[in-house]
């Protein structure tokens, strides 16, 4: 049996962190790491849509992933996202990882290609067979066009390193379905940050976000509450948690940029968000402070 207690928990997406040239920076990456490893997560999430890995080379991936294990390596649960376009690319990272010593590998399904579902299940299964390490499908519908269905998740699971889920499909029923219907035990991390609340209330036992990178601490007591089953609290700081998401998403520019200012006004610089995702436009800097005042506000109200 594996050790799934070790995933259980706030494990923010990491995003990728360059220098004010715009490359992969290996010191802005340890900073950025060792912060969280301070903040007290349970671990990190690497590589993945926050760490815009569709838009890195497989040596850049190579490069983040070798400097988060040197920050915080063996000190915190390392998820690698290793899923590249080609098969090929993912296993050199699927090996890469497995010689740093991460803990998972997670992937989504393939891109671009609309593939049928045996397709997707070779693409993951060479993954899992590449190395012995604990593997998680990563399900997001609405950016890979992908819905992972029953059948194929079954298939999956009958590999004993296939341990779970990332689910960042919206309906929660997703998540309580993939559970009920499950031939095995499995963990499932709850991906939309909205409603951290309503998937770990349906069945989700950790979350992996794309935004607790900029509050990790309101995520944390988050999921204390719901652990102690203090759902009126729980609710309260999921709405002060949304208010600020929507505040963040209300800028034209992406919020992976938005957020990586956010964490600028903190002191943790990483550089802007890789083209073509859309950057801040001026009107969007007051936005964004108000924001970042919101998270302080939040925190301050939370210790
Ligand atoms: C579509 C997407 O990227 N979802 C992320 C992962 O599941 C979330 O963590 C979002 O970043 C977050 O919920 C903000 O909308
Ligand atoms: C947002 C998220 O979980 C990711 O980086 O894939």
């Amino acid at each position: 049996m594996r050790d799934l207690e070790k995933y259980k928990g706030i494990i923010p997406a990491f995003y990728a962190c360059y220098d004010e040239e715009g490359e992969v920076s290996p010191e802005r990456i340890q900073m950025l790491a060792t912060h969280y490893l301070e903040v007290g997560v349970k671990g990190l999430y690497v590589g993945g849509s926050s760490g815009e890995c569709i838009y890195q080379t497989v040596n850049e991936r190579k490069i983040v992933l070798e400097n988060v294990m040197k920050a915080v390596g063996g000190k915190m649960t390392i998820i690698a996202h290793i899923a590249a376009p080609s098969t090929r690319d993912s296993l050199e990272l699927a090996k890469h990882a497995e010689n740093l010593g991460v803990d998972a590998l997670a992937a989504i399904p393939p891109i671009y290609f609309v593939l049928p579902e045996d397709a997707i299940e070779n693409y993951w299964t060479s993954m899992v067979e590449a190395t012995d390490l604990d593997f998680i499908i990563y399900n997001i519908p609405q950016t890979t066009g992908y819905a992972l269905s029953v059948t194929l998740l079954n298939k999956m699971l009958a590999h004993e390193q296939v341990i779970g889920v990332k689910n960042s499909s919206m309906p929660v029923l997703d998540i309580n379905t993939f559970k009920l219907e499950s031939n095995k035990e499995l963990i499932i991390f709850n991906g939309p940050d909205e409603q951290f609340l309503g998937g770990r209330s349906m069945g989700a036992d950790a979350g992996i976000g794309g935004t607790y990178g900029v509050m990790p601490q309101a995520y944390l007591t988050l999921d204390r509450y719901i652990r102690h089953s203090q759902m009126r609290e729980a609710l309260d700081l999921q709405n002060d948690i949304n208010k600020i998401i929507f505040k963040m998403v209300s800028c034209q520019g992406n919020l992976y940029d938005v957020m990586k200012y956010i964490l600028s006004l903190d002191g943790l610089k990483i550089g802007q968000a890789r083209l073509p995702l859309p950057r801040m436009v001026e009107t969007d800097f007051a936005i964004a402070k108000e924001a970042h005042e919101m998270i302080q506000k939040l925190l301050t109200k939370l210790n």
